[in-house]
């Protein structure tokens, strides 16, 4: 017999299949136990298809009876595109559901949890809590904000230079190092950067991994729309790509970069306000958004206060030159009072770089 921690451990590490896959959904995994024994489990896997707990249900089948259900998040109490699973828990006859953690949804917030309980089934709260917060931390930073969740990613030397003087930057970090952007961006719903660093590096800003992984929309700042017509992000058609512009922009200039895959986003202000962006991009159901610079992109976040996580890697290597770009550039902060504290959460090598993953001090 395991403790509630351990099944609801195992319901937390099922919920992992779904990463990158649910958006704008959470991800949920679901654990049935009767009298000791595993006898169903399930983890969301894509939005509108059946949600953690139906999986689980439906492979326990008649043990559902008299089971206890362990769940990462609060079960749903409303129509969706699935029918709620709260619903279905007192249908089935379960005996006791533990809970990791509620559901911020305003459709579900504590819903679900009340109809279980009126309907007589026994409810634990908060095992694991923590944990299941943190697997979920995109999807509750999109329901309380309908905002993406913004992760600034910027890869340097270890005298903190993201070029040389002469703009090089191939490569900086380790083919390990790079495989580990390409995860973020596999599981990003779409990926921004400056029109400088298409013009610099004309990135692809796909994912190129041995496992593949999808394509995120390709996000480019350009508000004078300067951006050459034969970069990749406008040719190679592997993924959708939307580039920001001011309002100044002509009409006829954005008809020569619109094809089925290029679109033009128009903010109605003559230079790109990133709360006004992060806005729009929340209305179009991006609801996280991997920033990969350049240093004045990185800069433009930073004073915008819309930096929700910072990724930095740093290679064993010495660029210097005063003139060598470092990863945020544009006016930064003039006085110590003022400038962006963070708490660290993890540092870690990967090959023979180091990653530091930092998080915003306020949240
Ligand atoms: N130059 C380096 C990076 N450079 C990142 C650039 O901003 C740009 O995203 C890349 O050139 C992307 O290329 P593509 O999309 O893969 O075709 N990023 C890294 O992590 N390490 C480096 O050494
Ligand atoms: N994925 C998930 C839940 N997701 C909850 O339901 C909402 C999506 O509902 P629908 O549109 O029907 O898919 C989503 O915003 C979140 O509040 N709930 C659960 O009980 N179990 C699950 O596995
Ligand atoms: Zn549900």
């Amino acid at each position: 017999m395991r403790s509630d921690e351990q099944y609801m451990r195992m319901a937390l590490e099922i919920a992992k299949a779904g990463i990158g896959q649910t958006s704008p959904n959470p991800v949920v995994g679901a654990v049935v136990v009767k009298d000791g024994e595993v006898v169903g489990l399930g983890a969301h896997l894509k939005a509108g298809e059946p949600h953690a707990e139906v999986h689980a249900i439906r492979m326990a089948g008649e043990k559902a009876k008299g089971a206890t259900v362990y769940v990462t998040l609060e079960p749903c109490s409303h129509y969706g595109k699935t029918p709620p699973c709260a619903d279905l828990l007192i249908e089935t006859g379960v005996r006791r559901v533990v809970i990791a953690t509620t559901d911020p949804n305003p459709l579900v917030a504590g819903k679900g949890i009340a109809k279980l309980q009126k309907a007589g089934i026994e409810v634990q709260l908060g095992v694991m809590k923590e944990e299941a917060d943190e697997l979920n931390r995109v999807f509750f930073h999109y329901i309380a904000t309908k905002t993406p969740f913004v992760t600034l990613k910027y890869a340097s030397s270890l005298d903190g230079k993201i070029a040389t003087s002469t703009g090089e930057s191939k490569w900086i970090t380790s083919e390990a190092a790079r495989e580990d952007v390409h995860r973020y961006r596999a599981v990003h719903d779409a990926i921004l950067v400056g029109v400088n660093t298409v013009i610099a590096d004309n990135p692809s800003l796909t994912v190129r991994l041995p496992e593949g992984g999808k394509n995120p929309i390709r996000i480019v700042l350009d508000t004078h729309l300067r951006t050459p017509l034969d970069a990749n992000v406008i040719r190679d058609g592997t993924a959708e790509t939307w580039i920001v512009v001011g309002s100044e922009v002509s009409g006829e200039k954005k008809k020569r970069y619109e094809n089925e895959k290029v679109q033009i986003i128009s903010l109605g202000t003559p230079y790109i306000d990133i709360k006004e962006l992060l806005r729009v991009l929340g209305e179009k159901r991006v609801t996280s958004l991997f920033v990969e610079g350049g240093s004045h992109v990185h800069d433009s976040f930073i004073q915008a206060g819309a930096v929700n996580e910072i990724v930095a890697y740093f290679a064993p290597k010495i660029i210097g030159g005063k003139q060598a770009p470092t990863p945020i550039g544009g006016v930064g902060f003039a006085n110590m009072a003022d400038v962006m504290e963070l708490q660290i959460r993890q540092v870690e090598r990967i090959g023979p770089d180091i990653k530091i993953v930092a998080i915003p001090n306020n949240k």
